[in-house]
């Protein structure tokens, strides 16, 4: 990872604390791909191999409160880079990153995606085994029945490992929740949820739980380091549940070393901003996308938030191919160009090299 240094010359990466997060895990946390000594691994075992890791490794490792925090972290200049969540496969955006990239009071102005890494997520369930008693009961049977508001149900994927009868509460993230629906709604309907800042966040807070009713969606790496039991393994409503991260800087503007690899590297690249527009006009908006297929830039997601200057007025999200640094043609100076045209405030928010295109290749 090339990289300004902060004060004591070691680069810092923030990340969603504490240890054992989602966002710990991301292999970009290393060098924005997989390391050698983690091929072949399992996401767990490499993991693990990741802790180990960091303890030699170049870069110092930033736990954080918040995705909020990690934003500030890289504003501030505390930390170099910070690894952020974007969507989910099964759950899709991921709010809270595009609320801060939305920028709406500029306090993230120097702030823009520098990377992307994708990660296999799979859930556990973590708790305390339940005392003899309960685990007497027999387990449920991990069928859902139809209702007439849910006559289709979602059947879970797989079934709890240990009785759940004395889970009183569940704690994870927001997004963790929305990823383990079935499993959720099959063994552990109605039970209490809170939301908490990130996974391994919340298997902190079930191991300092003395009464042994709640438990943590989170990863199998937070079992082992909070020294919690696993009450249910792959909980996740898809096999193939993947999160995109993102991974932010400060000033690449003026950062020539920065924008001279992105200029000579080989892959496929991805660019994003962000633009209000007057859409009470027709066809504001598709006027601004069609400045996109006029240079032939295919666009790969969409998405909106509120712009809060006036009720159902959004700031759109637009992530398209091509990249600012490696523009030989200049299709991305252009759209940005024409793009100020159909606008009313329009900003660039990073160009990276394109992981998923890149596994392709
Ligand atoms: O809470 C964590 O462990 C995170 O890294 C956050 C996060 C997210 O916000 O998407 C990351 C991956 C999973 O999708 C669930 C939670």
């Amino acid at each position: 990872m090339a990289a300004t240094s902060t004060s004591d010359g070691v680069p810092v990466v923030a990340y969603l604390g504490p240890q054992s997060s989602y966002t710990h895990q991301v292999p970009t946390l290393f060098h924005y791909e997989i390391p050698p000594w983690a091929t072949g691994l399992t996401s767990h075992e490499m993991a693990q191999a990741a802790l180990n890791y960091f303890e030699q490794s170049e870069y110092n490792y930033k736990p954080v409160r918040s995705i909020e925090a990690i934003f500030e972290a890289v504003q501030s200049g505390e930390a170099t880079r910070g690894v952020v969540p974007f969507e989910n496969s099964t759950n899709g955006a991921v709010i809270f990153t595009l609320e801060l990239l939305a920028d709406r009071h500029a306090w993230f102005k120097d702030v823009s995606v520098c990377g992307e890494a994708y990660l296999d997520v799979h859930h556990y369930l973590l708790g305390r085994t339940a005392p003899a008693s309960a685990t007497d009961s027999p387990l449920i049977s991990g069928t859902s029945t139809p209702t007439p508001t849910t006559p289709a149900p979602l059947n879970p994927r797989t079934k709890p490992l240990a009785s759940l009868r004395h889970v009183k509460r569940i704690y994870t993230h927001p997004q963790a929740f929305g990823q383990c629906e079935a499993f959720l709604g099959t063994y552990l309907k109605g039970v209490e949820r809170f939301e908490v800042d990130s996974t391994s966040r919340a298997a902190e807070m079930v191991a300092e739980d003395t009464t042994r009713s709640s438990v943590a969606i989170a990863s199998s790496l937070a079992a082992e380091i909070h020294g919690l039991d696993i009450l249910g393994e792959s909980i996740e409503d898809r096999a193939d549940n993947t999160t995109r991260f993102f991974v932010i800087r400060k000033d690449v503007e003026t950062d020539d070393d920065a924008i001279h690899a992105a200029a000579t590297a080989e892959g496929p690249t991805k660019s994003l901003v962000s633009f209000t527009i007057d859409h009470r006009e027709p066809g504001t908006l598709a006027s601004a996308l069609h400045c996109f297929k006029r240079y032939n830039l295919n666009l790969t997601s969409l998405n909106s938030r509120p712009s809060k200057l006036r009720p159902f007025h959004y700031i759109f999200f637009v992530e398209f191919w091509g990249s600012r640094w490696k523009d030989p043609y200049k299709e991305v100076d252009r759209v940005l160009e024409d793009l100020k045209g159909h606008t009313q405030s329009l900003r660039w928010l990073g160009s990276w090299e394109d992981q998923l295109r890149m596994k392709e290749m």
